[in-house]
Order: structure tokens, then C-alpha cells, then sequence
């Protein structure tokens, strides 16, 4: 427990003579005691405060000698309040008339400021800004919608306006008629009782003679009425600009200020700051088993440790709470601990009863993390195999390193969050290990992957349905490749299964980045098979389960990257199907938990209340995460690398690449003769059905495991062969390859 320092040793109450009854006070008025500094509150010198009897505030101060801060912090508090008590008894007459006043000023300001607030549109603007500057979009968008409802109903209130004097005269003139038509017939019913005809005007006169006497009383006494009736005002005035929050609510006095104006104070957290945001969560039982414990609950709290860029305490709460009402209360306790909800974490400790706090420093998590050690390392070596790939940090700012070996990977989370820059700074890292192998779909294709063109042997960039066509031939031909290995896999001669650089067996990765749109596509094939949707006929969904299901034993893995999950774009086998999955900020729980899984967020995993600004920081959850102690998840900041960096990394990537012994066989094959033997009786084939007979017809040829429909091509044309549509699908002619290889046996011979 640390004390401020500098305090007066009589401030602790442990040096004071028992009968000391009076504590010297500062003159000067701090308008908000929760803030006030401790050397405001610590009277250092007679002659810098007022003299008062402060007995109560002595007391609560013995009793409380175990925390000091906090009752400093107290003392503070009592000190200012029995100070602008006292003010008024020690004051002179001008000075109190001077200071009326004022509050009655104050108070026309606070009341105009109020019926400003409430007929204009002055509070959304205000909730807006406040929004906006907290970065929470949901809230601006609501308080937006709010503010245009309010704007139509004005309108409407105002229109009913124009109409309403019309209106009035005629309501008016039909009571009025009504009236007298009432009076009279009172009248006619006298003058019938009493048999005198005169009576029949008799109450209309009566009437008159009201109205007469009241107009008598209004000039008369009028004088008293409006006397009395400003007294009224102003004392009412004077009661609005006297309260405190006259001077401290910046809404409704003085001039608004502005939410971004207002500096953000980073005030250390000391126990009895986080004592005073538990008593005050709003929870009674909580307050009261606070205020019962004889140390004024310092007892319950561990020593506050710095964890990163900000403090980790833990709390062990009193019988009767439990920890999940205070995790309830997140929001509540951050703001008591001036911090915006992000920037507190709860989680349950290991001990019983016990939550841990880590409370970032104020505005801490909004600077950019340091650059990712793959940058700044001129050397970067990797394996995927052994080495972990750096990532980011967590909140106490320690490295996050991944375990990628054979995990399947997903990364969920709202459109421009930083996911495809954080999926890729995995694959860059990956990239530095020699031995791997990409086949990579960006189903956005604006660039964001071209870096890996000479790096991944298929590379597909593009959002139509023709690339999603492409990209799930490319997660059937790596089913195929799969299949290869498993079938082709000596057990006998390794019981422990595939080991690291076994030949055939290279860390095969699969990326599609932007996989919603691959489960939202509508087209079909020539036997109606749909590439998208979330069914067992589903082309994509299928071969994504498949390699799920098998492809990691054989080191064929399958790495997604996709937007806003739901479960048409997201179906819940191909999500609960990832070893790793991390989650940007999303928009709801439901959606955390597509992303992360049910059991990260019940223990507590929140990317939905990750913050909008918060691009790059991520949840995840998985075998490959090393996590606190007790936890599932972790929160990470990842490093971001850019797309000029990205392509400088995949350059340098592409030299280790090349540096490798060459393991390829010399063997040099003849693509055509290939071509033609796959093709079989065949007249003609869809090109990527040829790719994928040519990988089986010499599967340890490396070329060919490379090629791809675009490439195969290419290559074909090269030798002669053009490839060309058929019902809008690129298609090999056997008849063509044919006449290719008679031209060259001719032109050779
Ligand atoms: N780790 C990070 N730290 C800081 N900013 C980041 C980080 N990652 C991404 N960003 C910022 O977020 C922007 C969007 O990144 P990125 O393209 O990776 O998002 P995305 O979620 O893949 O978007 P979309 O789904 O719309 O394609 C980047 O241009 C960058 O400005």
C-alpha cells in the first residue's frame, strides 16, 4: 500500500493527541473533492486555512488509518465541505449579498441553459459529441436517430402552431356562447321560480360583477401579487445557482464545453480509489459490507501492481456479493475509476470470491503498439514447425507469439477492424520458413495479398463469383492433395505419425481471406451443386470440412479470414472447426461467440466490447495462445504491417525462399505429353480438373503441384494450346493438344 508522500505525519491521525479537536483547513474552495489533490487537503501551515471543529472527520480518520490515501482523499472531501459551510458564518454582509447575487445569476444561467437543453437540439449534439469522442458508433448512431425524431416532432408541434389561432377563435367564441347560453337559461329557470322576470339576466350580471371585482383586486393588490410572485423566482433562481452542480455541470451553466475539450486526467489508481468505485457500483450489499469492515476495505484488495500499460489489482470480495455482479458492472466501475469501459478488464481469479482488475492507463490503449519484431528484424528466421510467430502484445504489454504448427486458423471481425492485415502478418511470418507452401484466395482482391504472387502457387484476387469458383477448386484440389498424403503415408515406418520435413508433407496452407463471400455465393455447377451456402452440397463448405476434419494430421491446414459473422456467412461446423480463432471488434456477444466459440466468451472473452478505434486488437482463443493464468483468451494488440512493409517482408521472404537447397528433383517433364495422357479419352476438360489430374499423374513433381487453372494456361498457350471457354468455364480441347503435339513432332523432326 503506498502513501502519498509529503503527507503530514498529523494528517494520519497516528500522531495526533487523542483530545485535538481542530485541524487547520484550506481557505481555498476546490469544486470537485473528488479530485482534490492530497497536498490540498493536507494543511501544511496554520495560516493557509480556516480555523473549524472538524471532530467527525477526526474520527472517521482514526478509524481509518489503515488506508491512508483514502482518507486523505476523505479529508479532502470533509475539509471542503466544512469549508463552504463555514464560508458564509466567517464571511462579511457584502460579501454575502455579492455572492447571492451571483447565485441568483447563476441560476438564470442553469435555468436558461436547461430550457435551452430541453427545446433544442442541443443535448443530442452534446450526446453525440460525447459519443463520438468515446468512439462508440452505436451510441452516435442512436443518439443521431434520436435527434432527427426530435427535429420531425418539433416540426410538426410548429405547424400545429401555425393552424392553432384560427382554432382558438373558434374554440373561444363557442365557449363564450355556450356560457352565456348557460347563464341564461339558469336565468330563465329564476325568473320561473321566483316569478320575477328580471332574474332572467340575473347571473350574467352576477358574472360580470366578478370579472368587475376581480380587475378592481388585480389594480388594487396586484403590486403584492407580482412582489410575491418574484420573490418566488427569485429564490428559486438563487436555489438553482447555489446547488454545487452549478458550478460542475458543464451542460447547464456557464458556457458548454465541448466533450473532445475536455482533458482526459490519467489519475493514478490508489486502493482507495478502486475501494470507492466498488462501494459506489450501485450494488448495496456491496457499499454496506464495505463500510462495515473496520479498514474501510483496504483488507480486501492485493497490492496494485503495474501489468503493462496499465495496473492489475485483485479484489476479494465480502461474503453475501459475488464476482459476477461486479463483472455486471464494468461500465459503472470504469467510469468511477475515471476510465472509459475498454480500458477495465475483470476477470475471475483463481481464488475464490475474488475478481482481478487490470485498469489501463487513461487513453493507454489508444497509442499504436511497436512495430512487429518481423520488421524490425533484418534476419527474421522462421519455423512453423518449432517457432511461434510474433503477433502483438497483450494489455500488460507482454510479446504474443502463436503456436501455428498444424492448427487451423479463423479470424472473425467487422469490416476495416485490421483482420486481414493481422491474417496476414501470420502468413508473412510463415513465409520465412522455407519449407512452406501457400495456395492463397482473396476474395476482395484489391492488392491486399499480391505480395505472395511469387510465393503462394495459387494466388486468386477477386470478389466475383468466377474467383469464388476458384477458390474452392483450390480447397478441393488441396482436399485432393490431402487425400494423397493420407493415402500415401508409410505407417510402419512412422508409428508417430508425419514428422517434420518429411518429403511430400510440407506445411500445406490453405488461406481464403474474405470467406463470406464464398458461403454467400450463389452460383452452381453443371450438376446444380452450389459453390456457397452452408449445406453438406455446398462445393466450399464441403472441402473446408474436409480439410478441417483431416487435413492437419498431413499438415494441410485451412486459414479464413472473415467479416461480421452470421451464420449463413459463418456456418457453425466450418467455425468450430478452426484450432485458433481470434475475433476483432464485432458487433454483438452472438457474434463473439460464432467467432471465439461459446466457452471463450462464457469465461469471459469480449471482443463485441472492443471499441471501434481499436483497430488491430483482437481475442484469441486456442491451443496455439498462451493465456493468463485461469484464462482461455488472451486480448492482443497486433503489429501492424502495412501493405508497403507487407511486400517488402514478402521480397525478403521470397530471397530465404530461394536460398533453400534445392531439394526439387532435376527431372524436367514434358507438360503437353502430360497434358495429353491425363486427358484420356476425354474430348475436352475443365482446365482445373486437368491441374488436378496433372498433380496426381506425378504428385511429387513440385511444377506441377504449383500450377493452377490461370498458370496451366499460360503454359499451354506457350506450347500452342488455347484455352478457351465453354459455357463460360476455361476448358482444355484434347483435339487441340493433340494437333500441338503433331505440330512439334513435325516442326522437330
Ligand atoms: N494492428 C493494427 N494497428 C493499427 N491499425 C491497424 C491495424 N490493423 C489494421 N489497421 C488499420 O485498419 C485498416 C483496415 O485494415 P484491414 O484491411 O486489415 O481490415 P479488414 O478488417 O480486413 O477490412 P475489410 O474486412 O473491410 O477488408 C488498415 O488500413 C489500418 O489503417
Amino acid at each position: 500500500m503506498t502513501r502519498h508522500d509529503g503527507a503530514p505525519p498529523d494528517m494520519t491521525g497516528a500522531h495526533q493527541p487523542e483530545d485535538a479537536t481542530v485541524v487547520y483547513l484550506p481557505a481555498t474552495r476546490t469544486d470537485n473533492p473528488t479530485t482534490a489533490s492530497p497536498d490540498t487537503s493536507a494543511p501544511s501551515a496554520p495560516d493557509a486555512g480556516t480555523e473549524v471543529e472538524l471532530a467527525p472527520a477526526r474520527e472517521a480518520f482514526n478509524t481509518r488509518r489503515l488506508v491512508p490515501e483514502q482518507t486523505r482523499e476523505r479529508m479532502a472531501h470533509g475539509a471542503v465541505v466544512v469549508a463552504h459551510r463555514a464560508g458564509p458564518v466567517v464571511g462579511n454582509a457584502a460579501r454575502g449579498a455579492g455572492g447571492v447575487v451571483r447565485d441568483v445569476a447563476r441560476g438564470v444561467g442553469v435555468v436558461w441553459a436547461r430550457y435551452r437543453d430541453n427545446h433544442s437540439a442541443a443535448r443530442y449534439e452534446r450526446m453525440m459529441q460525447a459519443a463520438e469522442v468515446e468512439g462508440d458508433h452505436e451510441r452516435l448512431l442512436e443518439w443521431e436517430a434520436r435527434a432527427v425524431a426530435e427535429k420531425q416532432r418539433r416540426h410538426a408541434r410548429a405547424m400545429e402552431w401555425l393552424a392553432s389561432p384560427l382554432k382558438l377563435v373558434g374554440a373561444l367564441a363557442v365557449g363564450i356562447a355556450s356560457i352565456v347560453a348557460l347563464l341564461l337559461a339558469l336565468g330563465i329557470i329564476l325568473a320561473i321560480g321566483d316569478g320575477d322576470i328580471g332574474q332572467v339576466v340575473a347571473p350574467i350580471a352576477g358574472v360580470l360583477e366578478a370579472i368587475r371585482w376581480a380587475w378592481w383586486f388585480a389594480t388594487a393588490y396586484g403590486i403584492f401579487v407580482v412582489l410575491g410572485a418574484t420573490t418566488l423566482g427569485l429564490v428559486y433562481l438563487y436555489r438553482q445557482g447555489h446547488q454545487p452542480q452549478a458550478t460542475t455541470d458543464a451542460t447547464w451553466a456557464g458556457p458548454g464545453r465541448r466533450a473532445e475539450d475536455r482533458v482526459r486526467e490519467s489519475e493514478p489508481v490508489t486502493p482507495s480509489k478502486v475501494v470507492d468505485a466498488l462501494k459506489h457500483l450501485g450494488n448495496a450489499r456491496l457499499r454496506k459490507a464495505i463500510e462495515a469492515m473496520a479498514d474501510g476495505g483496504a483488507g480486501m484488495l492485493s497490492p496494485i501492481v503495474l501489468a503493462g500499460t496499465g495496473v492489475e489489482v485483485d479484489v476479494e470480495l465480502p461474503r453475501g456479493t459475488n464476482t459476477e455482479e461486479v463483472k455486471a458492472k464494468r461500465r459503472q466501475l470504469a467510469e468511477n475509476l475515471d476510465r472509459h469501459e475498454h480500458e477495465v478488464f475483470i476477470d475471475t481469479s483463481s481464488a475464490a470470491r475474488t475478481v482481478r482488475l487490470w485498469i489501463a492507463d487513461a487513453g493507454a490503449l489508444d497509442e499504436p503498439i511497436d512495430a512487429s519484431p518481423l520488421v524490425v528484424d533484418g534476419e527474421a528466421h522462421a519455423s512453423v514447425h518449432s517457432g511461434r510467430a510474433p503477433w502483438g502484445r497483450n494489455l500488460r504489454n507482454d510479446p504474443v507469439e502463436l503456436f501455428l504448427w498444424q492448427m487451423h486458423l479463423l479470424i472473425t471481425g467487422k469490416s476495416n477492424m485490421g483482420k486481414t492485415a493481422a491474417l496476414r502478418a501470420l502468413v508473412l511470418w510463415a513465409a520465412f520458413d522455407p519449407t512452406t507452401r501457400f495456395r492463397i484466395a482473396d476474395l476482395k482482391g484489391l492488392g491486399d495479398w499480391h505480395m505472395f504472387k511469387n510465393i503462394a502457387d495459387v494466388l486468386i484476387e477477386g470478389p466475383t463469383d468466377a474467383h469464388v469458383i476458384a477458390a474452392t477448386e483450390m480447397l478441393e484440389d488441396a482436399v485432393e492433395e490431402m487425400d494423397r498424403r493420407l493415402q500415401g503415408f508409410d505407417k510402419a515406418k512412422y508409428p508417430n505419425g508425419v514428422p517434420a520435413g518429411l518429403p511430400g508433407y510440407e506445411p500445406l496452407f490453405v488461406i481464403v481471406d474474405e470467406a463470406q463471400v464464398a458461403f454467400m455465393c450463389p452460383a452452381l455447377d453443371e450438376h446444380k451443386r452450389p459453390y456457397g451456402g452452408q449445406k453438406t452440397t455446398s462445393r466450399y463448405f464441403a472441402a473446408a470440412r474436409k480439410i478441417h476434419n483431416q487435413g492437419r494430421a498431413v499438415n494441410v491446414v485451412l486459414w479464413q479470414g472473415t467479416q461480421d459473422p452470421t451464420d449463413q456467412n459463418l456456418p457453425k461446423m466450418v467455425r468450430e472447426g478452426a484450432h485458433i480463432r481470434a475475433s476483432l471488434h464485432v458487433g454483438t456477444e452472438s457474434q463473439a461467440r460464432m467467432g471465439l466459440g461459446e466457452n471463450a466468451v462464457n469465461e469471459g472473452a469480449a471482443p463485441h466490447e472492443l471499441k471501434q478505434e481499436h483497430k488491430g486488437t483482437l481475442v484469441v482463443t486456442g491451443p496455439g495462445v498462451t493465456c493468463p493464468p485461469g484464462k482461455t483468451s488472451e486480448i492482443v494488440r497486433t503489429h501492424y504491417i502495412g501493405g508497403s512493409e507487407a511486400t517488402a517482408l514478402a521480397e525478403r521472404a521470397e530471397q530465404r525462399r530461394a536460398e533453400r537447397p534445392a531439394t526439387e528433383p532435376d527431372e524436367q517433364r514434358d507438360l503437353l505429353a502430360d497434358v495429353h495422357t491425363v486427358l484420356g479419352s476425354d474430348d475436352h476438360i475443365r482446365t482445373t480438373d486437368v491441374v488436378s489430374r496433372l498433380r496426381k499423374h506425378a504428385a511429387h513433381y513440385p511444377p506441377y503441384q504449383r500450377l493452377n487453372g490461370t498458370t496451366l494456361a499460360e503454359q499451354l498457350d506457350e506450347h500452342g494450346v488455347s484455352v478457351t471457354r465453354r459455357d463460360g468455364i476455361p476448358t482444355v480441347y484434347t483435339e487441340r493438344v493433340r494437333a500441338a503435339l503433331a505440330h512439334r513432332e513435325h516442326t522437330t523432326d
